[in-house]
Parts: structure tokens; sequence; C-alpha cells
């Protein structure tokens, strides 16, 4: 039988059933499908994957989109999908049999719990940020992260418009006192919002459409970013943080979580404001010191603020009471006037997630079915042309590896009786991918060298795919 080997880090051997190409939707219809396959295999010119697919096993947390699983079970891989994030303990267990697993922002994926994950070949981010991944380690044990580029930073930009507005006219105060049976006219302190100025920090995806909807208002925007950006419509750069701030009406933080970001408005920098000037966070809830921003709430010098993102935020909404043991100032925020609090919201629109799931699905399976890693956030960007699997004999080698001088040599040595048809390699900082396709190799070769490239002393995984 043509057995296939899709072989991960030396941990373990994973034998799947020969090239399938079934697209299924359930366990029994891609086992039918398998049976007819391989009933029909010396018939079927030609075959689509490396492996049969029905043993590839994906985690889904946080509810990503059903898109993605669509994706997957169109590919015939196993998914299993939890709704919201699980315990660091769930996390564990479920991570070791799994071959790849997809994440939002709350699920934290560190060392230790990635020392777990012996199966496992490459993590999804079902969101822009991937601080919740400790992306160096997974490189270091041969394991690729994708994440989504952009596709929900218009959702967060329409947000941050919202929350300007509403600010700017006290509509959530106004709301509540209705709400709760209170005819509270008021103009003063109301404003529009045309004419006054927008300051983004960070103009990157979401910062600069931002700026592209804020000058449709009539807005005047300025930014400041750590690299030099090419400005939209008529806004302009600030050379310095505290250039912006003196001259900002609207405060509002686009910015990665990172050291250099942390705390980066705190006292210093509010009293570096304007006075009567309003600050918004949807970035990451580490960027913004609350508890300073308290303070000069209170002295009237910070005029409304909305916060969209937290210090520390529920693992899903039914253990979601928000209630921030961490930190004491959560009854302080509430009680304050003109403060919005949304819960983590700002990409959650069902345009943003339905992208989401798809664009990120199509690049785990690609990463799994031919090991392309182009747009990946920590492993050298590499692809090959499609694999041709139908040619007889062909093997796609995927070698991650520590980059070391001589690493070709050893390699090639272990391959000088093949013909490579191709081969590419590149290097990121300490890691190397290496991608290579070889042709006239039989079964018994295929054992043989992944045990001699699996002895190579700079591998970090293997995997052969035909
Ligand atoms: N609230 C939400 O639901 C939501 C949704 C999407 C993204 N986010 C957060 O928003 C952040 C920004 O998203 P994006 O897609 O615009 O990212 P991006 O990478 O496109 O842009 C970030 C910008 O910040 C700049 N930057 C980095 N460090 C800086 C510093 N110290 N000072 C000034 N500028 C700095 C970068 O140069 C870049 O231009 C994400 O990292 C994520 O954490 C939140
Ligand atoms: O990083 C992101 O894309 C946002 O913070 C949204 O995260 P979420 O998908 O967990 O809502």
């Amino acid at each position: 039988m043509n057995i296939i080997n899709l072989q991960n880090a030396a941990q373990q051997d994973i034998t799947f059933e020969p090239k399938a190409d079934t697209i299924s939707a359930s366990p029994i219809q891609t086992f039918i499908d398998s049976l007819r396959h391989r009933l029909s295999v010396s018939r079927q010119p030609k075959a689509l994957k490396p492996f049969s697919p029905g043993d590839i096993k994906i985690l889904l947390l946080e509810n990503v989109n059903q898109s993605a699983t669509n994706i997957f079970q169109e590919q015939g891989y196993q998914v299993e999908s939890y709704n919201g994030a699980l315990t660091e303990d769930c996390l564990i267990e479920k991570i070791k049999d799994v071959h790849a697993i997809g994440i939002r922002s709350k699920t934290k994926l560190t060392a230790k719990i990635l020392e777990h994950a012996k199966k496992l070949i490459v993590i999804g981010c079902f969101c822009i940020g991937t601080n919740q991944v400790d992306i160096d380690y997974a490189a270091s044990i041969g394991v690729a992260v994708f994440k989504s580029p952009f596709s929900n930073s218009r959702s967060v930009a329409e947000l941050v418009i919202a929350e300007i507005i509403t600010l700017a006219r006290q509509i959530g105060d106004r709301s509540i006192e209705l709400h709760t049976g209170t005819w509270n006219k008021v103009s003063s302190r109301c404003w529009e919002v045309r004419g006054k100025t927008l300051g983004i920090i960070g103009y990157g995806h979401i910062g600069s459409q931002l700026s592209v909807l804020a000058e449709s208002l009539g807005m005047h925007v300025l930014y400041y970013d750590i690299v030099t950006i090419m400005p939209l419509g008529t806004a302009k750069q600030m050379s310095t943080l505290n250039e912006l701030l003196n001259k900002a009406d609207f405060v509002t933080c686009h910015v990665p979580a990172t050291p250099e970001t942390k705390n980066m408005l705190s006292a210093p920098q509010f009293s570096a404001m304007k006075d009567g000037a309003y600050v918004i966070n949807a970035s990451r809830g580490t960027v913004v010191d609350i508890s300073s921003l308290l303070t000069v709430m209170k002295a009237e010098k910070v005029a409304g603020a909305a916060f969209d993102v937290f210090p520390s935020e529920p693992a899903n909404n039914a253990s979601g009471v928000y209630n921030d043991t961490l930190n004491n100032w959560t009854s302080e925020l509430i009680s304050l006037p003109n403060v919005i609090l949304t819960p983590h919201i700002g990409g959650s629109t069902e345009e943003a997630q339905c992208v989401i799931g798809n664009e990120v699905a199509h690049m785990l399976s690609k990463y799994i079915n031919e090991g392309t890693s182009v747009s990946s956030v920590n492993l050298p960007e590499i692809s090959l042309k499609t694999l041709a699997l139908d040619k007889e004999n062909t093997v796609r080698i995927l070698y991650i590896h520590k980059n070391i001088p001589g690493v070709l040599k050893t390699v090639n040595d272990i391959l000088a009786d093949h013909n490579i048809d191709k081969q590419f390699s590149d290097s990121r900082d300490n890691i190397a991918y290496l991608m290579i396709d070889i042709s006239s190799v039989s079964q018994d070769e295929i054992k043989q060298l992944y045990d001699s490239l699996n002895q190579t002393n700079a591998k970090i995984s293997v995997r052969i795919l035909y």
C-alpha cells in the first residue's frame, strides 16, 4: 500500500492513508469517499492532496467563524470547535492531540502550553493581534503561525468613528438616563466633530482607515507612528507623541501590544493633552494606564473615554461578568460620566469574521497540504509551485532547521541519489525553512530519507508529503 507520512518534529510519526482527493462534510461521507478512492486509486489520474485529510485534527476555539469550519471540512479534516477560550489545563490536554489550532485574542499559547503540542504543525490566529502567542517559541519547535493581517480593520475604524461622535455628544449618558426614566436635554459641552482634530497613535491598517473616515466627517487628522508612513488625504504625521497630544481633541490608540506600547498613555501623556480632550482605546488593554486616566477624568482634564479592550478580559461570555479583580478601578470607571465600555467587539462584525474565517483557514490548509508558509508571522515565507502529485514517486520534503552553516550540504548529501526537481530555502533570524521536491523516490526510500533527515543536527522538524 502506498503509505503517506506527514511527520512532525520527530516526536512521532503520523501515518496517513494514500493520496485522497475527497471533499466531504461528515466523517461518514469522508469514510465512504476514502473507500471509493482506495478502490479506484489506479484509475484516478490525479490526486490533489498529499495525504488522507481525514487524519488531520483541527481544534477551533473562541467561536471562530463557521466559514473556517466549512473550509476545513471541505478538506476532509476533523474539526472540534468551542465557543470560548479553554482553561490552561484543558488546553494542555486538547493541544496534545491536534495538528492545527485556531484561536482569537483570548487564548494564550505560551511556551508552557506549546511544550505539550507534540503533533502541532500550525497555529491560526483568526484575528489581527498575535501578542497572545509565543511566536518565537512556536518557530523554535517548527510550528508556523498565521494571522489575518487586516480583515477586521474597517470594522474597528467604524466602531471608533461611532465612539468619537458618541463621546462628543454624550450619547451614552443620555441613553442610560432615558432608559432609567430621566429626560435630560442638554447642549452644554456637546460638540460637532466637524473641524475637530483627531490624533491617531499607530497609523497602520486601522489607523489609516480611520483617518480616511474621519476626514470625510470634516475632521483634521494628525498621527504619530514609529515609522514614517505616507499620509492619506490631508493627514499629517507628527514627529513626537507629545506634539500630537498637544493638538488633538480626540486621541485614539491603534498600536500593537509590545513592551514599548505598555502604558503608552499614562500621567505625563494625559497632562500633555488639551483640556477637555477625549481618549479612545480599541487596541490592547495594556496601552492605556487606566488608573492615571481616572485621575485626569475626575479633574475634568479629560472629558470622556471609550474602551473596547481591558488589561484582563473574560475567556468567554458565559464566564463574563466583568469585574476585573486584578484592578480596583472597575467600579470607579463605570461611575464616571461619558465613559463608553464595550466588550472587545472592535472586530466583531459578520463581515469581518466571515472573511477572517475564510482567509486564515485557507492559509492553514495550504500550509498543511503543501507546506506553503507565505504570510506566516514567524517562519520564513516560502512556497514552490504546487507539487506535481500525479507525477509518479515525487515527494516534497519540508525541513525546518536551525539557521547555521553547512545545512544545505548535509541535506543535499542525503538526497544525492535523487533527482531534485525544485528547491527553495529562506531564513528568518535563527530559523530556516527548506522545501524540496524530488522525484524517483520509492516507498522504501521515503522512510530512509525521513530517518536520515531526522538525524541531522540542525533539524527542528521534518515532514514528507507525497
Ligand atoms: N478592538 C479590536 O477588536 C481590535 C481589532 C483589531 C486589532 N486590534 C488591535 O489593534 C492593533 C493595531 O491593529 P492594526 O491592524 O492597525 O495594526 P498594524 O500593524 O497595521 O498597525 C500598527 C501600527 O502601530 C505602529 N506602532 C507600533 N509600535 C508603535 C509605537 N511604540 N509607537 C507608535 N506607533 C507604533 C506600527 O508602526 C504600525 O504602523 C492590533 O495590534 C491589535 O492589537 C484590536
Ligand atoms: O486582534 C484582533 O483582531 C482583535 O483584537 C479582535 O480580537 P477577537 O477576534 O478576539 O475579537
